[in-house]
């Protein structure tokens, strides 16, 4: 699996894309996180064939006493023993995590010391038997390189080490004649040079798959971010950070399908800034900005008991959308929020109703039980801050049922 990616890794990830391609190794920082990412998957794999190769090792013993029939009565503590021994122990390290750092040598070491074990094991015998455990040499070094999948540089050490000792071997045995030396010697090196090839390749695809794993873990996360940024741009207001018109429109029929399951009431607060030309006007737009920015918040407070949803309607007109709140409990609210922008205290000297920036409130309460349309309350709260105004501003006007309840 691949592991959360740090920010510095899209660097090594783009070098790593321009290495040539007899590179086995990503630049440092990901060479880590790659060994760390795929260290679980290695070792469990080490140790599953480890135990699979000591167990064919020690049953290629039962064939020892037919090919080394001169020897094979001082090879079999070797065979069935010691060789097995020291595997066995390697993969028991696998489990002390001291050692972990370590373990992949001690793979190749083990196997190496099988090959070697078997080169030696003929090397003894004077039979001519002997020279078809070549074939079990072979095997060895092909069980290294694509069961245990060893890396490829530690590979081609192993490899260097058995066919070294295999030539010397080879020329030092005298029941062999020059013929059967070099078609040994020639066959162990084809097989040697072609398996270090296809383990190459392997590995190369390995790494090619890890690092397109790395990059589409990459474009997903900025997809996810760019996603994320699309929906809040397109649902939230940019000046006050309340929510925009857009996502109030679905938040009314979402709230009004809830008021006819849940048979609650739901109220909507039409609130507008008074004389807010003037104010833009007098103290300029920047500042206007920040009233309205103020002025939101206090709106944004009133909605969260309420789980409401509090919207920039456009300009500087707001809505609070709220679902429960009974004609009663909604007028305490607004005058809540009336009373809260008056005391903010912004000086407002071009209004003429106050001289502080003040608000005019119209509200709407849908009942339950009244059967009307969701555009009925934006009409009703709109038309109820219309009579506020004409009242003379700073006030609450509230209406249900198309009726006008105080002001
Ligand atoms: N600073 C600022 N001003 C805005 C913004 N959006 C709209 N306005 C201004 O708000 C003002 C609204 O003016 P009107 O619709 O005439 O309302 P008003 O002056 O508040 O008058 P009444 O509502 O009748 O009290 C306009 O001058 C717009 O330019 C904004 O984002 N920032």
């Amino acid at each position: 699996m691949v592991a959360k990616m740090p920010p510095s890794l899209n660097q090594a990830l783009a070098t790593a894309d321009k290495q040539p391609w007899y590179q086995l190794l990503f630049p440092p920082l990901l060479e880590e996180i790659y060994q760390r990412d795929t260290a679980a998957h290695r070792i469990r794999r080490y140790r599953l064939f480890g135990v699979i190769g000591i167990v064919v090792f020690m049953l290629y013993g039962l064939v020892d006493r037919f090919y080394l029939v001169d020897v094979y009565q001082h090879i079999w503590i070797w065979r069935w023993l010691l060789l097995p021994g020291f595997a066995a122990l390697t993969i028991f390290c696998s489990f002390w995590r001291r050692f972990l750092p370590y373990y992949e040598y001690s793979v190749v070491v083990a196997s190496t010391a099988f090959a070697l074990g078997l080169i030696w094991f003929f090397s003894l015998s004077h039979m001519p038997t002997a020279q078809h455990y070549y074939g079990g040499v072979m095997l060895c070094l092909v069980f290294m390189m694509f069961g245990l999948r060893i890396p490829f540089r530690l590979a081609c050490y192993s490899c260097a080490v058995t066919l070294a000792y295999l030539g010397w071997v080879l020329w030092s045995l005298h029941f062999l004649d020059e013929a059967a030396r070099s078609l040994i010697f020639i066959l162990m090196l084809s097989s040697v040079l072609l398996g270090l090839l296809g383990l190459f390749q392997l590995e190369k695809e390995e790494r090619r798959s890890y690092l397109l794993a790395l990059a589409l873990q990459r474009d997903h996360r900025q997809l996810q971010q760019g996603f994320k940024y699309l929906q809040q741009i397109s649902t939230v207001d940019g000046l006050t950070g309340l929510f925009n018109r857009r996502y109030f429109d679905q938040q009314l029929h979402t709230f009004w399908e809830r008021r006819l399951q849940q048979q609650v009431d739901i109220a909507l607060l039409f609130v507008d800034v008074d004389y807010f030309k003037r104010y833009n006007d007098s103290q300029g737009h920047q500042m206007g900005d920040e009233t309205l920015i103020k002025v939101a918040q206090v709106i944004s407070r009133h909605a969260e008991p309420w789980q409401g949803c509090a919207a920039r309607y456009g300009g500087e007109e707001f809505v609070l959308l709220l679902s429960g709140c009974n004609v009663q409990q909604t007028m305490a609210l607004a005058e809540q929020i009336r009373q809260q922008v008056e005391g903010l205290a912004l000086a407002h000297p071009s209004s003429l109703c106050s001289q502080v920036v003040t608000i005019s409130i119209g509200i709407a309460v849908a009942h339950a039980s009244i059967n009307q349309q969701p555009d009925w309350l934006v009409n009703t709260a709109d038309a109820a801050v219309y009579q506020a105004k004409k009242q003379g501003r700073n006030r609450i006007v509230a209406m249900h049922s198309c009726q006008p309840l105080a002001s």
